[in-house]
């Protein structure tokens, strides 16, 4: 393979992630597992039989509505990712395992503390995905009324990262850990400080409580294409996830994030950029297309609905159907959830009219899982055209959760490994080092190295003083 393309497994410890609806039918009813430790198990010795990088748990801390979501289990329950990892990390031995934590849910010290732990329990193979919640009931389950104003949003997850970069990369010096029995000190505790963070919204003290972890920070994804996300990601993401739906607009939102990574002074291929790629796989395309037609049919559209309005802020329950994209364009760039999402939907396809109608648009597009329908061999043909446009890789979205992957794995991953266009080993090391094969810690110029302790003498003396 002469370029590492990654995959991630995508999923959600939810009835249902992606396929509204499908649980109807008797394919879809083994999500009834999805509250069971066991399927998991198999989905992620899955994953590492089909030398997938990561799997790739995505949360989300509230519902999208009181309705639809509830009633038909999109998105509703959801479990904690992180309770799992432990899990799924004895069960496998290379697979990178990224969880997603948003910045209201738990406060930085204890989120880096879990973190920690975790990488050091599975050697070093944690990622984390940095949302700032996106919906209206998750803020109101932490105390706010209402979500807090997107770019606000983006200020604070700066400050809750900054925090954490403080706990995982400064608040331990190198050497710390002596193990020294003739001096009588497992540690040196004159190598490891406070970090005395006060912020706007967070003051911490440190030291850290775990020992530095094999990567220290784990690997950092991120989502998020306005323009505030764009530039978080440029600070700080490893991964970043496009929301381009077109390989043309794939190429359109790598070169901008190219330009802003050399503006900020930071070298473009330390940022990979990768899409969600979501497949019905066929023998022949007719039956690709047989099942793409089955899932539509049993697409539970209210409950689509419900998704599409508590992530974006726009109930589309009240929005005529003959309502025009043009005017709903005009919505979502204003909306304090999710800017990109509708950008998304209109680069889904390139000539979209914006005088068509939102109705006659959601029957046509609902599917995400299954957006391109075909044999393992247009699959791959699919992702070649991507990975011409310059992406570094896949969210591969499952049409379950559960059971699906065995269907990838034994017949694309074969022809995508023939084609050079998928590993047939895993490289060794931390995930950090299987993605960028630059060693287990972030680069030395990524701004958690560069951002330092401030007033690091004034805490190394209260250092000395713990
Ligand atoms: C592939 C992908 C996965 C995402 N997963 C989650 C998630 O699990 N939880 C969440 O709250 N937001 C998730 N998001 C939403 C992003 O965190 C972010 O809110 C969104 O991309 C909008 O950012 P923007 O307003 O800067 O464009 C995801 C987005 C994408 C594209």
């Amino acid at each position: 393979m002469t370029r590492h393309l990654i995959y991630n497994g995508f999923l959600h410890l939810t009835p249902n992630h992606h396929s509204h609806g499908y649980w109807r039918t008797p394919e879809g009813q083994i999500q009834y597992g999805y509250s069971k430790l066991d399927p998991y198990i198999h989905v992620v010795k899955t994953l590492e039989r089909g030398r997938f990088d990561t799997l790739f748990i995505a949360d989300v801390s509230g519902v999208y509505d009181f309705e639809h979501s509830i009633r038909a289990g999109s998105q509703f329950p959801s479990a904690d990712p992180i309770t799992i990892v432990s899990a799924l990390g004895l069960a496998t031995e290379h697979l990178g395992l990224a969880v997603t934590s948003n910045i209201i849910q738990s406060p930085p010290f204890a989120f880096a503390r879990q973190l920690s732990s975790l990488d050091h329990y599975t050697n070093g193979r944690v990622g984390w995905n940095i949302v700032t919640s996106y919906l209206t009931n998750g803020f109101q389950n932490f105390g706010y009324d209402d979500i807090v104003p997107h770019d606000e949003r983006y200020r604070w997850a700066q400050e809750y990262l900054d925090v954490t970069y403080k706990l995982w990369e400064h608040s331990w010096e190198d050497g710390a850990v002596l193990h020294d029995v003739a001096a009588n000190r497992f540690f040196d505790r004159d190598r490891i400080h406070r970090i005395n963070h006060i912020g706007e919204r967070y003051k911490v003290a440190g030291p850290h409580i775990v020992e530095p972890s094999p990567q220290r920070t784990p690997v950092l994804f991120q989502a998020g294409n306005s323009t505030a996300g764009r530039e978080f990601a440029v600070r700080n993401a490893e991964v970043t996830f496009l929301p381009s739906a077109t390989p043309e607009a794939a190429a359109r939102d790598i070169a901008i994030l190219n330009d802003l990574a050399r503006q900020n002074g930071r070298d473009p291929r330390s940022l990979k950029k990768i899409v969600t790629l979501s497949t019905v796989i066929g023998s022949t395309e007719a039956e690709a297309k047989r099942k793409q037609a089955y899932l539509h049919e049993y697409t539970d559209f209210d409950a689509f609905q419900a998704f599409l309005s508590g992530g974006s802020g726009i109930d589309y329950f009240n929005i005529p159907p003959e309502t025009t994209l043009r005017e709903l364009k005009e919505q979502y760039d204003t909306s304090e959830h999710v800017r990109s999402g509708f950008r998304r939907i209109l680069e889904r396809n390139p000539d979209v009219d914006l005088d068509s109608t939102w109705g006659g648009h959601l029957v046509k597009t609902a599917l995400l899982p299954g957006r391109f329908a075909g044999t393992p061999e247009q699959i791959a043909d699919e992702v070649q055209r991507w990975a011409d446009a310059g992406v570094d890789g896949f969210n591969v979205v499952p049409i379950t959760t559960l059971g699906w992957w065995d269907e990838w794995v034994d017949h694309v991953v074969p022809v995508l490994q023939a084609r050079g266009l998928a590993q047939t080993e895993y490289a060794p090391g931390t995930l950090r080092e299987k993605l960028f094969r630059t060693g287990d810690r972030l680069s030395e110029s990524h701004h958690a190295r560069t951002i330092g302790l401030q007033n690091a003498s004034a805490s190394r003396a209260q250092a000395e003083a713990l």
